[in-house]
């Protein structure tokens, strides 16, 4: 993999057809890593989950927080990511202190939101088991000339990306701080214009994907750490 993300390639991995800055590297891990890492991510104590509405997931690293996150050990079969991940550049220099294991069932979904100010501006995401649609909005308020229509989701849809198995996602800049991104809960996925990395992806027009359950690993840096839980309380 470490050959096949020159910066040559990389620059092709750019998803020129939405706004900046996306990469979407396909398989990005091989099918003996996404097993290895499927396994390790159920493997772990039924008390790291946390089920949400429409999803469960697991938290490494820490809890991010204004104050500052109070660093935890990543273990090690997800620290090798963090690191191959960061050796790209992604996080500038940084390397990734955080991952959120999200566990998403067939219809299941996550709202639009934005991940906000306590991370560098950059998501990194590693797809398990399933593809899925990543769809983007704009923000509420940020449709200027169309004040008259309501704002529904619906109005504010702007276009997806099609994440595979085993594919990579980056996300900086407009993308990440600007956009919202959701996962719409349904069962099937027909693949429209709408699609922007649709080649990229491998996806063909017209076609319908139906959802399994997909795990994703989203990757990110916490710039603000406390080393010392003791530190909390200080001014
Ligand atoms: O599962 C994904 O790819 C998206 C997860 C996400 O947006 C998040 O955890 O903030
Ligand atoms: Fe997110």
């Amino acid at each position: 993999f470490f050959n096949f993300c020159s910066a040559r390639n990389l620059q092709k991995c750019i998803v020129t057809s939405a706004p900046p800055l996306v990469y979407y590297i396909p398989d990005f891990i091989t099918e003996e890593e996404e097993s290895y890492l499927l396994e390790q991510v159920y493997k772990s104590p039924k008390t790291k989950w946390t089920q949400l509405s429409g999803r469960r997931l697991q938290n490494w690293g820490g809890l991010p927080h204004p104050k500052g996150m109070v660093a935890e050990k990543i273990p090690e079969w997800l620290q090798t990511y963090c690191e191959k991940i960061s050796s790209l550049g992604a996080f500038s220099g940084k390397t990734a202190n955080h991952v959120l294991v999200n566990e998403y069932k067939s219809g299941e979904g996550i709202m639009p939101h934005e991940d906000g100010p306590l991370y560098h501006p950059t998501v990194t995401t590693i797809s398990l088991g399933s593809h899925t649609l990543l769809d983007f909005y704009n923000t509420i308020g940020s449709d200027s000339q169309e004040e008259q229509q309501p704002q529904t989701e619906e109005n504010r849809f702007l276009f997806s990306l099609l994440v595979k198995p085993r594919s990579l996602l980056i996300l900086q800049e407009d993308m990440y701080k600007t956009l919202l991104h959701g996962i719409r809960p349904c069962e099937e996925d027909g693949l429209t214009e709408k699609v922007v990395n649709l080649a990229q992806a491998g996806g063909v027009k017209g076609e319908t994907l139906t959802r399994g359950t997909r795990v994703s690993l989203t990757i990110r840096h916490v710039p603000k750490v406390i080393k010392n839980k003791l530190i909390l309380g200080r001014k």
